[in-house]
């Protein structure tokens, strides 16, 4: 079966996207990790596709890690994919629904797109921990880094603040707190130097994907991390080495994420090529 794709990014968070609008597509977590593969396939971040929205949205993102994983949230995608619908409508404004929840989106006078990302979830169970934890001080250290805060924003975070991001060797102790038994489901694992209340500097270990130049769910994470311990104001600029977000968190509790999109190429994929 071939079809198209796009490559898009956000902030160099790249994402191989497929249609599955008009008719259902044979992807299973095998087959979108094949496809995600930089060595063997396309290669992406995360493997997105796009599904019927049903009342009330433009379309379903169904996001997958390169390991095959699925996830509740992508922020850098759900920006990228809301980009096409509004793109197709015409309109200045999309609705992105996922599995955690319905993301309003909406383009911005300098052609950024800025989407809501609904409130982040603080208690232990919603993360989820293993066992019950005051989410702003993690009973967690591991080569050097200890302390973080935590919170889930449709997947989870947790959040180690550190003096000086450039002393640290995160390939490695990335993925030994990823799998740290205290998250059953994994987690992302964001490493923040506070350069000034309203300036983070972020850099993530992502659960499933590894090192990444962006991430949307994990910039707002820290934002909201942050604030939590007093360490920011509750909006700043998140600057990651793909580039910058800006992220408020408002007195509703809701964070917003404004940022760039773009499509890389487009191409054709078959989809046969890679196992079923
Ligand atoms: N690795 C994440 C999904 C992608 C998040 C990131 N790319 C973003 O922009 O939010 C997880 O397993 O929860």
């Amino acid at each position: 079966m071939i079809i198209p794709f796009r490559k898009m990014h956000g902030l160099g968070n790249d994402f191989v996207v497929l249609d599955a609008r008009g008719a259902a597509l044979p992807i299973s977590p095998a087959r979108a990790a094949a496809i995600a593969d930089r060595r063997t396939g396309i290669g992406c971040d995360q493997f997105i596709v796009m599904e019927p929205g049903g009342a009330g949205a433009d379309l379903f993102m169904r996001i997958r890690n390169p390991d095959g994983s699925e996830a509740g949230a992508c922020g850098n995608a759900t920006r990228c994919v809301a980009s096409l619908a509004m793109d197709e409508s015409g309109l200045d404004g999309a609705t992105v629904r996922t599995v955690a929840g319905d993301l309003p989106s909406e383009r911005l006078p300098d052609g950024t797109v800025r989407v809501d990302m609904g409130a982040p979830a603080l208690g232990w169970q919603a993360v989820p921990l293993a066992r019950e934890a005051d989410t702003l001080h993690l009973p967690l250290a591991a080569a050097g880094v200890s302390d973080p805060a935590a919170c889930s924003m449709g997947n989870p975070h947790a959040t180690f603040f550190v003096p000086d991001l450039a002393a640290l060797d995160i390939a490695r102790i990335g993925p030994l707190l990823e799998h740290d038994p205290l998250f059953p489901d994994r987690a992302n694992i964001g490493f923040v130097q506070v350069l000034a209340p309203d300036h983070l500097r972020l850099v993530v270990w992502e659960r499933g994907a590894g090192l990444t130049l962006a991430c949307g769910s994990g910039a707002c994470a820290a934002l909201v991390n942050a604030a939590r311990r007093g360490l920011s104001a509750r909006e700043a600029t998140v600057s990651l080495p793909g580039g910058d977000l800006r992220i408020a968190w408002r007195d509703d509790g809701h964070v917003l994420m404004a940022g760039a999109v773009a499509t890389a190429f487009t191409g054709m994929v078959d989809l046969d090529a890679f196992p079923a």
